[in-house]
């Protein structure tokens, strides 16, 4: 079974295939029926404007039937650990709740944001590992503890769209500050999937907000193999020097599971880390990325998401056309079958000449 948990889980082929794919789609965007007959469950524990959209619309475009579930809104609320004795809001175990899903669909998508409470279940992605574990159809993962896989191939194609040929560009994950303390699975996708397109990537932050070791480590095995680097700063001012891409984004720092009192005011600290059109002016022309939502004046200004180099809504939109391709991996449908190597070339036109 083709389940998308993380590209890291995955061989670089099936990577490869899905993000050619993706930019394939986008230049031939007509609806198929492909997948005719089918259903796709989407379970969303938390909110979403992009994922939620993108993967409905994919799937029509694929002839497929998509149904979004939001356990606890109209849903019943669900739990998903083993060992819990179920007196509280949910009334059902994933292991039904997914068990009958199961029945019904041909796939499930399903996002399940980090607690920043249970810092050992967030980095086993536990709730998500769950919902799999129920599943006897594919499962797609729509954001998880730990990775945004579907972000991750949609930036891939933006960046590549962007800068034609990213390998050895200079791409700076900037840490952003933010008022709530937010996970990191779209930090951690971004510094892997960069590395993965054989970039320089720099991940600048301020002390207390490190990545975890170990997904500093894939982002250094997969540029290992992509003529990539990866490093860190805590100086945002050096990082941006020489830039062709500021990936914004705010995430906790490590004291949110033992002392978030702390972790708050160390994070309300870093104001001074915003985007600014100044900060930008200091990058070699670097094009601006966000996943979205994004704080305007918080995260970034205004006219920076406003102004020539931001490339925000090309991300966004490559989410449609990157969930296309992932969709047609997971069935193993495209008309006339989809393997992983006969995928050539995108035709993709540059958005930025
Ligand atoms: C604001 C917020 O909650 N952002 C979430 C979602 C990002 C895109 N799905 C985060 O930082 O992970
Ligand atoms: N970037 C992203 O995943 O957006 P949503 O949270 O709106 O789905």
């Amino acid at each position: 079974m083709n389940h998308l948990t993380d590209w890291t889980d995955l061989p670089d082929a099936v990577w490869e295939a899905c993000l050619d794919r993706a930019r394939w789609h986008r230049a031939h965007p007509a609806w198929t029926r492909a997948a005719a007959g089918r259903a796709l469950g989407l379970l969303f524990f938390n909110p979403s404007l992009r994922t939620r959209t993108s993967m409905d619309v994919a799937a029509a475009a694929l002839g497929a039937h998509a149904v979004t579930l939001s356990p606890g809104q109209g849903v019943w609320g669900l739990e998903w650990r083993d060992d819990a004795r179920m007196d509280g809001e949910a009334a059902e175990h994933v292991r039904e709740a997914v068990g009958v899903l199961s029945r019904y669909v041909a796939a499930l998508g399903v996002r399940t944001f980090a607690t920043l409470a249970d810092r050992e279940a967030d980095h086993a992605d536990a709730a998500f590992r769950a919902v799999v574990a129920a599943s006897s159809v594919p499962v797609v993962n729509l954001e998880s503890a730990r990775w945004h896989p579907c972000q991750a191939l949609a930036d891939a194609a933006a960046v590549c769209d962007t800068l034609g040929d990213p390998r050895g560009q200079k791409f700076v994950l900037s840490w952003a500050p933010h008022p709530k303390a937010l996970p990191r699975a779209v930090p951690n996708s971004a510094v892997v999937m960069a590395a993965r397109l054989g970039m320089e990537v720099v991940v600048a932050r301020p002390p207390g907000f490190e990545l975890d070791g170990d997904v500093l480590d894939f982002a250094r095995q997969a540029a290992a193999r992509s003529g990539g680097s990866v490093t860190e700063s805590e100086d945002q001012h050096a990082a941006l020097s020489g830039a062709r891409v500021v990936y914004a984004k705010a995430w906790s720092g490590g004291a949110v599971y033992d002392d978030p009192g702390a972790e708050a005011a160390r994070r309300a600290g870093h104001a001074d880390w915003r985007i600014t059109e100044a900060a930008l002016g200091r990058t070699a022309g670097a094009a601006f990325m966000h996943c979205l939502p994004v704080r305007r004046g918080v995260v970034v200004d205004g006219d920076v998401l406003d102004g020539p180099n931001a490339v925000h809504l090309l991300q966004a939109e490559y989410r449609l056309w990157a969930q296309k391709a992932v969709l047609e991996w997971i069935w193993e449908v495209r008309g006339s079958g989809f393997g992983v190597g006969e995928v050539q070339g995108s035709g993709a036109p540059s958005v930025r000449a």
